[in-house]
């Protein structure tokens, strides 16, 4: 048991997708998983393991942003010993050719988090994605026909910015997608020596001020989940 997570050490299993939405991570165990177990309940933040195809994964949700993403991410390593860890998340679009519902593959992240900077004595550290698992959610996609887009994305710290516009500077480095965990979850994977990857589905854009719904955003992005689970 850790401070945030109740469940026993043999629990989780070394896979573990990573949705910011907990009642997302329920909607995938009961959606995809053979017989889930829900591990944790502590502050509402859902956990269950099941297998797949019958290999053993679990699902944690993460709560919004680095730092509680930063929170799961480290004691799911540290205390339960996971080695591949998949965020599985919704982003808004910077690029009018990346549409509702598109698949983008993290392959860096960027941020406007404070963390790195903190970390690295005000230097710029690169979040990066795992080769390994970055190459098989290609081919994942690909023997399943999903499009997919890949690039850089913005892991940031605001979700209501000061400026509507305030995205445009980072869309014109070609940054394809805001979301609020990724730069968190490469970063920490690095330090601790596993694997990580996100992969995320456009849920609104801030190109056209398409939205889509909360229940959408938990229970119908399931092209991501597919290919997350292509790659366990
Ligand atoms: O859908 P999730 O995985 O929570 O991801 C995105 O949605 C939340 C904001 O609505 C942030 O956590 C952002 O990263
Ligand atoms: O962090 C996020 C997630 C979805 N859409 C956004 O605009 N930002």
């Amino acid at each position: 048991m850790s401070l945030h997570i109740k469940a026993q050490t043999n629990e989780i299993a070394e896979t573990v997708l990573l949705p910011g939405d907990p009642l997302r991570a329920k909607w995938i165990a009961e959606t995809y998983f053979e017989n889930p177990k829900c591990y944790n309940d502590v502050r509402n933040m859902f956990g269950y393991t099941g297998t797949y195809k019958g290999k053993k994964v679990s699902v944690q949700g993460t709560g919004m942003g680095l730092p509680s993403f930063s929170i799961y991410a480290h004691e799911l390593i540290n205390d339960y010993g996971a080695k591949k860890l998949i965020r599985v998340g919704s982003a808004g679009s910077m690029q009018k050719d990346i549409e509702l519902r598109d698949v983008v593959l993290a392959m860096s992240a960027s941020t406007n988090s404070a963390i790195n900077r903190n970390r690295f004595d005000g230097g710029d550290f690169a979040p990066t994605a795992s080769f390994n698992l970055f190459q098989k959610a290609v081919e994942a996609a690909k023997s399943r026909s999903i499009q997919i887009k890949a690039g850089n994305v913005l892991s940031s710290d605001l979700f209501y910015t000061d400026q509507k516009d305030d995205y445009k500077k980072w869309a014109a480095y070609n940054v394809l997608c805001v979301e609020m965990e990724a730069a968190a979850l490469y970063s920490i994977a690095a330090k601790f020596g596993v694997e990580a990857l996100a992969i995320l589905t456009i849920s609104d854009s801030l190109v056209t001020g398409e939205v889509t719904s909360a229940e959408d955003r938990e229970t119908t992005f399931s092209k991501m989940i597919d290919i997350a689970l292509d790659v366990i």
